[in-house]
């Protein structure tokens, strides 16, 4: 009933039928969109083979564990090279297009993805694989991200049965609109209206105030001809609040603005590229009718004569399409992340500066052990998040198969870790592409390194599907002691307990990270549940006012409590492959304690650990990271990313980053000509000025 997606990993549905499937076994290396000149030069020089050649494990296996599973491996492989080899797909350019190239080039993707998806009788899970390869935000998303969920979700088999066969076959196309100008995060603060007038059976649709249009929908700029509008729905003189309503907005004949629908783009956003691929929009109503059917009704109805019935479920099921993106949006933080940190891993592997004063070879940068340490807790981030999307991912599929059964028993919980965990794995990722725009050194910052426009596509994330602080300030509400709050069940040990670290390997403990990290998210609860009380004489919400900034770090141990908890428990299983468990069972402890060393401070305040445990973690730290050295490029080998995806000179699986950036700057737009346009009107005329003045000295 909640649920507003299909679990994509296991879906087997087929768009349409076709003869003929796709097979491709050339390795990664191979597809780069260049000529067999380039292919055949690149297939020869391997500059990163030594590095390769270092790694204490098999790589084949670690991709299994990446990937979840055999099979995801190879449809992911299947996919991304179907992907890389098709020139529609090119993204190279992508950053020197204007507006409206970049959405035409975008729509134009679209529907070749959709052609090819036909064509080669896709399933669901390997058509989204492909969506996620094309790599191009658009309206796309949206409609299968968010416009269908909401439908599947919150319409009655009815409903579902009139328009998910038509969004299905793209007779229509959905986005999700919910904020407006004036609200975003606040969601019971919307204005827009559907009052419902039973003399017609209609609901009348309607933007009262400038505040109340539409604003950021994905897809509506431009390519929607239907939305998921929520709006206050009104009816019998009284406001019942939030609804959802599938209101068409666009003419499927010519695509032009139905009668009272004002709609738009909302304009250009952050970065070259990036974002700006998506028409996120404006739209405003004028008493526009639609019929009562098309309220979606599963959750209350209104009835023929006006009367509102509620079913008997929890409201907040009307916010279930969030729970399912965020849950989606966990699980391709780990995505860009890894992304981010393949690029730099590899670049510092390749990049050489200082180390000979006499013409010897240079030290590669990632020997310094500064940019180890500042990469690898990034690399073990990267894991961690994808087990922990892993993880969460189940918790949404158990969650969504209880509400089927009407046992809303883990709705809170499935709410507060997607809340957390979109809100933790977001930021870290959008600052940790960040990071390794800047452990790529100048070269970072040029837009073939692929690191400026991951970062500006990436880093709404923390604000779209909710606002990361807004979020967070979520978990501080209905603590009971369950599910990954069970650990507050031990509030009289956790309290009092002392760590019996005394020596650096005693870190390798799970136990004694994993209690480390209880203790330090049960007493900073605690701490502000009494700083709370305390500071709320009157009443408990000022004290919550108050003391919301300690709420947000108490909230954020909680989630790395998780992530901690989730890697712990994936390194317990069996997981097979030549030194695979070993390399993980590395990574995770270079998470935790990362962690601990980057919030010794909270575990110093709560007085988990001394202070000289907390410095033996730091040089456990250390230790881990010599450990990870020389498995670093195979590590973010096993992600499996073609050159393609990662778009990234710095990145490519060869090494060979200098010819690559030297050829990639003479593609730039200002090289076409030799002398720039502007030379005549601007530069010559003040060379001359200046000469003529130097003459008359
Ligand atoms: C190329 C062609 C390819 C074709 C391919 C086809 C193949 C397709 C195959 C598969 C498809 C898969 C596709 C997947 C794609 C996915 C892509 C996704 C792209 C992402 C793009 C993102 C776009 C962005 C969209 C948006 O941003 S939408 C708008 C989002 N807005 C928000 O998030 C608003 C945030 N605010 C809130 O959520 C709420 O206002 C609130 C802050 C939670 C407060 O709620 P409120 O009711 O006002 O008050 P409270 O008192 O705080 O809460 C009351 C109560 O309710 C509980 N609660 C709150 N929320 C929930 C919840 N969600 N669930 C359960 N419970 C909830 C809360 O805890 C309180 O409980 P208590 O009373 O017990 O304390
Ligand atoms: C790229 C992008 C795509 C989007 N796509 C869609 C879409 O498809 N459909 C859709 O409906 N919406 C979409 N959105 C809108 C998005 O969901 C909202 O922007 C988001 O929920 C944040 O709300 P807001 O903009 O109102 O921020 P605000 O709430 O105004 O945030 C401003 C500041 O106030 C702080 N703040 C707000 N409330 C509190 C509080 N209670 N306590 C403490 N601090 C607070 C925030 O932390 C933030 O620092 C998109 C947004 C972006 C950027």
């Amino acid at each position: 009933m909640w649920r507003g997606g299909s679990n994509t990993r296991t879906c087997k549905r087929r768009f349409f039928s076709s003869p003929t499937r796709s097979r491709h076994h050339r390795p990664p290396y191979m597809l780069h969109s260049r000529g067999s000149q380039h292919l055949k030069a690149m297939a020869e020089v391997d500059h990163l083979a030594a590095e390769r050649a270092t790694a204490r494990f098999d790589v084949e296996e670690m991709k299994v564990a990446w990937a979840g599973s055999r099979h995801a491996v190879h449809v992911a492989d299947r996919m991304a090279r179907l992907v890389a080899s098709d020139p529609v797909f090119r993204k190279d350019n992508r950053t020197m297009l204007s507006r409206k190239e970049l959405f035409k080039d975008t729509l134009r993707k679209a529907a070749h993805a959709w052609k090819r998806i036909v064509e080669l009788r896709l399933t669901e899970e390997e058509a989204d694989l492909l969506r996620q390869y094309v790599d191009q935000p658009g309206y796309v998303d949206l409609h299968w991200g968010m416009f269908v969920p909401a439908i599947k979700g919150q319409g009655t088999e009815e409903q579902q049965h009139k328009w998910l066969p038509l969004a299905y076959k793209f007779q229509i196309i959905g986005c999700y609109a919910q904020t407006e100008l004036g609200h975003g995060s606040n969601v019971q603060g919307l204005e827009t209206t559907a009052t419902f007038d039973p003399k017609t059976d209609e609901f009348v649709i309607h933007s009262p105030t400038l505040t109340s249009s539409k604003w950021w929908p994905g897809g509506l700029g431009k390519a929607s001809t239907h939305a998921v509008v929520y709006a206050r729905l009104i009816t019998e003189g009284k406001d019942y609040g939030i609804h959802g309503f599938i209101v068409q907005l666009r003419s499927l004949e010519d695509h032009s603005p139905l009668p009272g629908v004002t709609l738009g783009d909302i304009g250009g956003k952050f970065g070259s590229g990036a974002y700006n691929s998506m028409d996120n929009g404006v739209l405003r109503f004028d008493h526009v009718r639609i019929p009562r059917d098309q309220m979606l009704m599963r959750l209350s109805q209104v009835t023929r004569e006006g009367k509102y019935v509620h079913s008997n479920v929890p409201k907040q099921l009307l916010y279930g399409t969030m729970v399912y993106v965020r849950q989606s949006i966990v699980a391709d933080a780990s995505k860009a992340l890894s992304r981010a940190v393949c690029i730099a891993v590899r670049y510092s592997a390749v990049r050489k500066q200082f180390g000979s004063q006499d013409g010897g070879p240079e030290t590669q940068v990632l020997n310094y052990k500064t940019q180890q340490s500042r990469l690898f807790p990034l690399l073990a981030s990267a894991y961690a998040f994808r087990f922990v999307g892993d993880w969460l991912n189940w918790l949404y599929t158990d969650v969504t198969q209880k509400l089927e059964a009407k046992d809303f028993s883990t709705l809170q919980e499935a709410h507060a870790c997607t809340a957390g965990l979109k809100a933790v794995t977001t930021s870290v990722t959008a600052d940790a592409i960040e990071e390794c725009r800047k452990l790529c050194g100048g070269h970072g910052y040029l837009n073939s390194s692929g690191l400026p426009e991951l970062f500006a596509v990436y880093v709404p994330a923390c604000t779209y599907e909710g606002d990361n602080v807004v979020l967070l300030l979520q978990l501080a509400s209905g603590k009971q002691p369950v599910g990954t709050m069970a650990y507050m069940g031990k509030v009289q040990y956790l309290m009092q307990c002392k760590s019996a670290v005394s020596s650096a390997e005693d870190w390798l403990n799970p136990d004694a990270i994993q209690e480390a990290f209880e203790a330090r998210a049960l007493r900073m609860a605690v701490n502000c549940a009494q700083n709370i009380s305390q500071a709320a004489s009157q009443e408990e919400a000022a004290g919550f006012y108050e003391r919301s900034p300690d709420l947000l770090e108490a909230a954020v141990a909680h989630i790395q409590l998780i992530i901690v908890t989730k890697f712990i428990e994936k390194v317990h299983q069996e997981i097979p492959g030549h030194g695979v468990k070993e390399q993980l069972q590395a990574l995770c402890n270079v998470y935790a304690l990362y962690i601990l060393h980057k919030h010794l401070g909270d575990f110093l305040a709560t007085g988990c650990i001394t202070p000289r445990q907390g410095a033996l973690a730091n040089e456990q730290l250390g230790k881990l990271y010599a450990q990870v050295r020389p498995n670093a490029v195979a590590l973010v080998d096993a992600f499996n990313y073609t050159d393609h995806y990662l778009g990234s000179v710095l990145g490519r699986y060869d090494g060979d980053v200098y010819p690559a950036l030297y050829e990639e700057a003479w593609k730039d737009p200002l090289n076409e000509t030799v002398v720039p346009e502007g030379y005549h009107e601007y530069l010559r005329p003040l060379i001359k000025q200046q000469q003529l003045k130097l003459s008359r000295l």
